[in-house]
């Protein structure tokens, strides 16, 4: 299932540039993902964090710059083509089918890459046990931290060994997002990457081996998340003073 190089970037973006009609978003963003790890994306409001994993994801075509998975370029590809390659964006929110079951909308996500499907779904009940007794329930009738977990899920049933997180921490309460933090953390560990970006900023820089500070489309700073969570320009720009970490 893994044949990543540990020693080659998963992901490699240079000199992207991603504009909105003729108004330009992101200016020169420059960075690598490794294998096996969690990366954070945290920054501003409108500083172009969406953007770039739209980018990555093949939802945003953009207009210079390269991105690269595996060495393969992604940025000319179609959507469709970027998930089966394994690299699935999963949107901020927690928008599900309501009227179909957990296991219909799990189903769903495997649309597009059909293989190993029974191997993605004991993944997905071993990260999330509680789904299991919902499984023929209608997904509308779910908590917000269990439909969360569907939509994340789905990421998953689609096959992604990157997986790109869009705020996925917004609207849970602190417990979830716990839960969430050690799914992630197991999830690196069966051999996916992820790519977080959001704005739940302690929280996402305490588990990210990198993170990067993206401010107007630029990224600014970068380093292991726990040190660069310690920076004091960071936390002008994100908490507006310097608090304790
Ligand atoms: N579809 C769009 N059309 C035009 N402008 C857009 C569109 N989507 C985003 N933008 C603008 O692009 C800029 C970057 O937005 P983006 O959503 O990437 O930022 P972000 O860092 O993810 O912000 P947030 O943390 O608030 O979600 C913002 O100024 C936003 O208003």
């Amino acid at each position: 299932m893994n044949n990543t190089d540990p020693d080659q970037p998963l992901l490699s973006v240079r000199h992207l540039a991603v504009s909105y009609q003729d108004t330009p978003v992101v200016s020169d963003a420059t960075f690598n993902v490794w294998p096996h790890q969690i990366v954070a994306m945290v920054g501003p409001n409108g500083a172009g964090k969406t953007t770039i994993l739209k980018a990555v994801a093949g939802l945003i075509r953009p207009v210079r710059g390269e991105i690269l998975y595996q060495n393969i370029p992604i940025h000319s590809l179609d959507v469709a083509d970027v998930v089966s390659l394994g690299v699935v964006y999963v949107p901020e929110g927690m928008k599900v089918f309501p009227d179909m079951s957990v296991r219909e909308n799990l189903e769903v996500g495997a649309y597009l890459n059909r293989a190993h499907i029974p191997e993605r779904l004991r993944l997905v009940l071993c990260l999330f046990p509680e789904l299991t007794s919902r499984m023929e329930a209608p997904a509308g009738g779910l908590s917000g931290g269990e439909k969360r977990m569907v939509t994340l899920a789905r990421g998953l049933m689609a096959g992604a060994r990157l997986l790109l997180l869009d705020d996925p921490f917004l609207g849970l309460g602190p417990k979830v997002v716990q839960r969430f933090c050690s799914a992630f953390q197991k999830l690196r560990k069966s051999g996916v990457t992820l790519l977080i970006a959001g704005q739940h900023v302690r929280r996402i820089l305490r588990v990210a081996d990198l993170a990067f500070l993206i401010e107007d489309g630029s990224i600014t700073l970068q380093g292991p998340g726990p040190d660069i969570l310690k920076n004091h320009h960071l936390r002008r720009i994100l908490f507006g003073h310097a608090p304790k970490p």
